[in-house]
């Protein structure tokens, strides 16, 4: 896949796969569904949510989660994931626009589908009094299409999350973090084709963050698709092999993640001594790098095309002495802030 920046180039395909007048605009709406099921877990078009309030939660977003992918959903605070997730699983309604999750249409065939699907989102709805194990024991008897060997499968959910050593502790005695790992071992309680997790690491400490995505990692290996949603880009930016990036209700940013960050202006950075400052920013603008920026002894540019040997080279030629360089590969959160000119960390 490639990037597609969906708020620059809002080229909405109008039916699930392709765009009017493509081969498949002429195919029966069954058999789309079909093709897109095995292609993406997930497909979107023009989805958006208005609230009551006005607020324009989610903004006409066509989010494409291809079949085996560890999709990250990322952006700051307010910027609609919980909207879309709630959208996608059919929790809430959608002001226009459609969704699909494993080529079936949402919430039309919610009562099918969401049998295939696990999520977390904002924690199950557990009861305070009885043990983590025991309120899993009672969320499975509740499910009419459960597998044979639940106390096999609860045991072993238990564990896959670190709460083996709790089980049996009241959930009302169960920290935030706790209470986020029994929301994750319920929806593991059986074999899902798809995963849909809404801030999975939230409350949770440094090595129960490495755990989840260590967890996700292993889901994905087995052949399960996981949507992963987070406004701490840092956090799960490794483990994921696609991601999509929301701001403000927009999909900015969507692609594979290896592709994303290669494709961002590689950064350049040289430090020298305050004598030679002004000489250094006047060699890296002759070799054509640009944004230029000096700062004390040190600069900052983007690279372009040059490399970075050429840099020294020329620097040095020019009898400037290099105490200092480094070629910078950008993160995701680089190509986000120069996509929206924000700080991931922006609410609204
Ligand atoms: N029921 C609602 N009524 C009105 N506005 C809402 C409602 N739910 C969410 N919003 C608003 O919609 C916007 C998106 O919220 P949402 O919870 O989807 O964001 P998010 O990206 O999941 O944020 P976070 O990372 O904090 O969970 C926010 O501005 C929020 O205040």
């Amino acid at each position: 896949m490639t990037d597609t920046r969906t708020a620059a180039s809002p080229a909405a395909s109008p039916t699930p796969g392709g765009a009017a007048g493509s081969p498949r605009a002429a195919r029966a709406p069954e058999e789309i569904a079909e093709q897109e099921g095995a292609e993406f877990a997930i497909r979107t078009q023009a989805l958006t949510k208005r609230f009551r309030s006005g607020q324009v939660a989610v903004n006409g977003i066509d989010l494409q989660v291809p079949r085996g992918a560890v999709y990250g959903f990322l952006g700051p605070n307010g910027s609609g994931k919980t909207t879309t997730i709630r959208m996608l699983l059919g929790l809430i309604g959608p002001s226009s626009g459609q969704a699909w999750l494993l080529g079936r249409p949402m919430p039309a065939a919610g009562a099918d589908v969401l049998a295939r699907v696990g999520a977390l989102i904002e924690g199950p709805a557990f009861h305070p009094w009885l043990s983590g194990r025991a309120n899993l024991v009672r969320l499975d008897a509740c499910d009419a299409t459960a597998p044979p060997d639940r106390k096999g499968r609860i045991d072993e959910a238990l564990e896959r999350v670190g709460l083996g050593a709790a089980a049996h502790k009241k959930y009302r005695q169960y920290s935030l973090g706790m209470k986020q790992r029994l929301g994750l071992a319920a929806a593991l309680l059986r074999r899902r084709e798809l995963l849909v997790l809404d801030e999975p690491t939230n409350g949770l400490d440094p090595q129960g963050t490495r755990e989840v995505r260590r967890l996700v990692g292993e889901l994905a290996e087995a052949g399960t698709t996981v949507l992963v949603s987070s406004h701490l880009l840092a956090e799960i930016e490794n483990v994921c092999t696609h991601v999509g990036i929301m701001s403000t209700g927009r999909l900015v940013l969507q692609g594979e993640r290896a592709n994303l960050t290669s494709q961002a202006d590689r950064q350049l950075w040289v430090r020298t001594d305050a004598e030679h400052a002004a000489g250094a920013a006047q060699v890296l603008t002759t070799l054509g790098l640009t944004d230029v920026v000096t700062d004390g002894t040190e600069l900052h540019a983007l690279l372009g095309q040059t490399r970075p040997e050429d840099v020294t080279r020329a620097l040095v030629t020019a009898g400037i002495p290099v105490l200092g360089l480094a070629e910078r590969v950008p993160t995701l959160e680089d190509v986000f802030v120069r996509l929206t000119g924000e700080g991931f960390d922006v609410a609204r």
